[in-house]
């Protein structure tokens, strides 16, 4: 369903290059909760621009649902949820204009948006904030909100980057839910986040990327059985300091 293969991105700057993704390739099949991990600058977010075709690679492809972004990014995105910790909402529409907004914006046809907002409304429990101004949601309303606006087009991939950055433990367990959901309904999930603890709880299959490059991958029981660490906050701290794992002479 989402297909990366030797993906790489260079940027230069003040004459010095940084290989924010370095030939990086996975695959992610639906129903599949794959967590891309890495520290800052790891190229987590460069990968998600390429994926998303805001960023053309130097090399590589990304293919969604059949479909190379570089080639039609526009065929590409349709088939692409986004949700980010940063999301805002239109504060001057209601919910429900909003969330109509953006069905149009991705043609989807009127009746089909109408039956899909009250069937995602019911999931994410967002029926009574319909008719709110989008600007008086609390934050943990406004997220359930841009939950549902990242899958009103009801696209086979999502990509989640740090989603439950800034939430309480409500706000985490509502997109524990969402993920549930994702997976249950077949959706190819990439989730991007810093933290370990609640990936390990999520996904089903890891990539660990470090300066770049995609240093591990696997199912956790693969990764403990490849690094003979537990924890992938353990498999972390061997990448950025090998030195401290090296046995001395
Ligand atoms: N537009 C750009 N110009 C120059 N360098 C860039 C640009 N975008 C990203 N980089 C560099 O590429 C590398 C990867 O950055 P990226 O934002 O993809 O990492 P990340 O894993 O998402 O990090 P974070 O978790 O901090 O968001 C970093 O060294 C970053 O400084």
């Amino acid at each position: 369903m989402l297909k990366i293969q030797s993906l790489t991105k260079f940027f230069t700057a003040e004459n010095e290059t940084v290989h924010a993704v370095d030939r990086l390739s996975l695959e992610v099949a639906p129903g599949e909760v794959y967590g891309l991990l890495g520290p800052n600058g790891a190229g987590k977010t460069t990968t998600l621009r390429m994926v998303l075709g805001l960023v053309v690679p130097d090399e590589g492809i990304a293919e969604v649902a059949g479909i190379q972004t570089s080639v039609d990014p526009f065929a590409a995105k349709a088939k692409l949820g986004f949700v980010s910790a940063s999301d805002g909402v239109y504060p001057w529409l209601s919910v429900r204009e909003m969330l109509l907004y953006f069905a149009d914006l991705y043609g989807v046809p009127p009746e089909t948006a109408e039956t899909r907002l009250a069937e995602l409304a019911g999931v994410m429990d967002i029926h009574g904030l319909l008719d709110r101004r989008a600007g008086s949601l609390s934050t943990g309303q406004r997220q359930r909100v841009t939950l549902v606006r990242g899958l009103i087009h009801d696209p086979p991939v999502m990509l989640l980057d740090e989603p439950t950055r800034g939430l309480d433990v409500v706000g985490v367990q509502t997109i524990f839910r969402y993920i549930g959901h994702l997976r249950e309904t077949g959706k190819a999930v990439v989730v991007c986040t810093h933290r370990l603890d609640e990936a390990e709880r999520l996904c089903d299959r890891f990539g660990l990327l470090h300066r770049g490059r995609l240093r591990h991958h696997g199912t956790l029981s693969q990764l403990r059985q490849s690094t003979g660490r537990e924890h992938l906050v353990e498999m972390f701290d061997d990448l950025m300091n090998p030195t401290l794992t090296e046995t001395p002479a």
